[in-house]
């Protein structure tokens, strides 16, 4: 069943009960697949923002403190192109580490890093290209673990696969060769909060923001581990304080909500096999 999104245009992030919509279902199965297995288990996915980038965007440094719990980690997904993406301390005066982030990587956010500065000052051409691998001409079928949120799993497996259908495909494939897209997941309520105004009616909020043409200001100190998962090495940075977790899965490339369902197929297969 696919839900309504509320589409939002929201510069300043600012969450309000007015906004919000159902968080889509396969976005919120891909979040608590890779929560629980990185020991997050109490992580709820409640709002989403996508930054669409085009060759020659940037997005500024800045920090994400708009949620009421920022305790909880953040998951950012990227696809398409690839980005150099900056990250530092609590303040500009931390001199910041570059990462590459190709297609399919995921960063976490969590600790430290939650609320550190970070940016992506350059979009790059990716050297490879996940999403035209031939992944996405493997047939889906109905052989996946049991989900939390995903209710109608028939449905799923159609759109899929429909989303995998050469024709539909291609028009992901195109864009994806232009552009990438970033894709990241917050909780924004504590654990026992019902809504920003503890209300009962609080379902979720789903933001979709465009990246903007800023500059990077400042560089800033990483402060990070990062530890990359499946075959990556781990890379000890300048000064250990926090760990940034990089879950590397090449996802393949679908629509935003398609992608996202493959992605979590694709993952949950590959967790089954480490
Ligand atoms: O595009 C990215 O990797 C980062 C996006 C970001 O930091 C944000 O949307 O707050
Ligand atoms: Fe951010």
């Amino acid at each position: 069943m696919r839900r309504k999104l509320f589409r939002l245009f929201n510069p300043s992030r600012v969450y309000t009960e007015d906004n919000k919509s159902l968080f889509p279902e396969d976005l919120a199965e891909l979040c608590d697949c890779i929560s629980n297995y990185l020991g997050y288990q109490n992580f709820r996915a409640e709002a989403a923002i996508v930054n669409y980038y085009h060759i020659g965007c940037t997005l500024s440094a800045h920090t994400d403190h708009s949620e009421v719990n920022l305790e909880a980690p953040l998951f950012s997904f990227s696809f398409g192109q690839s980005a150099i993406f900056l990250i530092g301390g609590p303040d500009k005066n931390v001199e910041p580490s570059a990462i590459m982030l190709n297609s399919g990587d995921i960063v976490v956010m969590s600790k430290e890093a939650r609320l550190s500065y970070h940016a992506v000052p350059k979009i790059v051409s990716a050297l490879s290209q996940p999403w035209s691998n031939g992944e996405s001409d493997k047939e889906i079928c109905d052989n996946m673990a049991n989900f939390k949120y995903i209710t109608n799993r028939q449905q799923l497996i159609i759109d899929m696969n429909r989303n995998i259908d050469n024709k539909e495909w291609d028009l992901f494939k195109n864009y994806a060769q232009e552009s990438r897209i970033n894709m990241n997941v917050r909780q924004v309520l504590h654990e026992h909060q019902k809504s920003l105004l503890d209300v009962n009616n609080f379902k979720s909020y789903f933001l979709v923001s465009f990246a903007p043409f800023y500059y990077i200001e400042e560089y800033f100190l990483c402060v990070s581990i990062l530890v990359f998962l499946l075959g990556c090495s781990v890379i000890t940075e300048k000064r250990i304080v926090n760990i940034t977790i990089f879950v590397y899965y090449n996802a393949p490339f679908g629509d935003n909500l398609g992608f996202i369902t493959t992605s979590c197929h694709i993952f949950k297969q590959r967790l089954k096999s480490w």
